[in-house]
């Protein structure tokens, strides 16, 4: 027996579903993942937090949850220790579902998180309209009525970042990895390689560390509300010690370089964006999941655009021309998605191997 939910959006737009998950309303920003698979990942990416996600594959919930396990102490399954979307919406719920590691159901899963899912919903025709008219803000609808809310008006990088500082790893590159709703394959992706990682909140002043690179996370809403990690990333510009940033980092070190970001109409999120490399020919095959850009015309002049997106131009990643500063929109650290481009962590480690040896 399944219980009747609302979804309703700004523009007046009500569709009416099956309760999935917790019977519950809640509140967000509505935008669309055509990502195929890899609802574990992104329910857990804490660069959703806000959003209610609609996701245009037909049939979701089929290979169920897989169980924890850990790996030096962070999750090896998961992209954080929660789930963070504000709400799910799918076309069809499968309840059966069936897969080796599958330790429970979608539904029971998002019941433990209190967050709510509708299915039964046309997610093409909705899809369609957040294509046309923008993300919107949107409410799934149980029982009792809630308002609108706009996430992006909130910091919600401060609620998603760690109280403390962390260490992990024994390696011969100290890497300060600032947090800011991190994904934990990117802890993996760094403990795979020769690294000590000291992970800091994202209002940290990291300045006053020693370490040997920088890293900038990504993580969720508009980039502007980090003034924080701005300020003090833009004392690390100064100096010459290698810096990386991924999706919420890149935007973050546009920003810290002068430039400006901007939201755009519907965003990307998926896992076959294709980015160019400047320069080249050369096309790769990305994860993405963000809806601010930085705006390639405002860069100061010794900054290029890395890469860029070839379906609508926009920035897919910044470079410094002469220091070894550089980031991508994308995830190279997939989780989920095409992991083509994860070499970028071998890049920045190399050039803080360069760094040192210079030194
Ligand atoms: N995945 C991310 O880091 C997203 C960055 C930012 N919150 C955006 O939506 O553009």
């Amino acid at each position: 027996m399944t219980q009747t939910v609302k979804l309703i959006l700004e523009d007046g737009t009500e569709i009416e579903g099956q309760s999935f998950g917790a019977f519950t309303s809640a509140a967000g920003e509505v935008v669309f993942s055509t990502a195929m698979t890899g609802y574990p990942e992104n329910l857990t990416d804490p660069s959703f937090a806000g959003q209610i996600l609609v996701l245009t594959y037909p049939m979701v919930g089929n290979y169920g949850v897989p169980g924890e396990e850990l790996y030096e102490s962070i999750s090896k399954i998961f992209e954080s220790d929660k789930i963070h979307i504000a709400g799910l919406v799918v076309n069809y719920y499968s309840e059966e579902h069936s897969h080796w590691n599958a330790a429970k159901s979608l539904g029971d899963w998002l019941k433990e998180y209190n967050i709510p899912g509708i299915f039964g919903v046309d997610t093409r025709m909705l899809t369609k309209k957040l294509r046309e008219k923008g993300a919107l803000l949107g409410k799934i609808v149980a029982e009792t009525d809630v308002p609108l809310h706009d996430p992006n008006l909130d910091n919600l990088v401060a609620q998603v970042s760690p109280a403390g500082v962390q260490h992990y790893g024994h390696g011969q590159h100290k890497i300060v990895l600032v947090d800011c709703g991190t994904k934990t394959n990117i802890i993996r992706c760094f403990l795979e390689r020769d690294v000590e990682l000291i992970r800091v909140p994202w209002d940290y002043d990291f300045t006053t560390l020693n370490y040997d690179g920088l890293f900038l996370s990504n993580g969720p809403g508009d980039p502007k509300m980090c003034e924080a990690t701005i300020q003090h990333l833009q004392k690390a510009l100064q100096q010459d010690k290698p810096i990386f940033g991924i999706c919420l980092g890149s935007q973050l070190m546009g920003l810290a370089a002068g430039g400006d970001t901007f939201k755009l109409k519907y965003g990307h999120r998926s896992h076959n964006q294709p980015v160019k490399l400047t320069g080249t020919q050369r096309c790769y095959i990305t994860s993405q999941n963000h809806g601010f850009a930085v705006d390639t015309e405002t860069l100061p002049a010794e900054w290029d655009m890395l890469f860029e997106n070839l379906n609508d131009g926009t920035c897919e990643g910044i470079k410094h021309k002469t220091k070894p500063f550089f980031s991508t929109q994308f995830h190279p650290e997939a989780a989920g998605g095409p992991q083509d481009t994860e070499f970028l962590f071998d890049d920045f480690l190399k050039a803080v191997g360069e760094y040192k040896a210079a030194k």
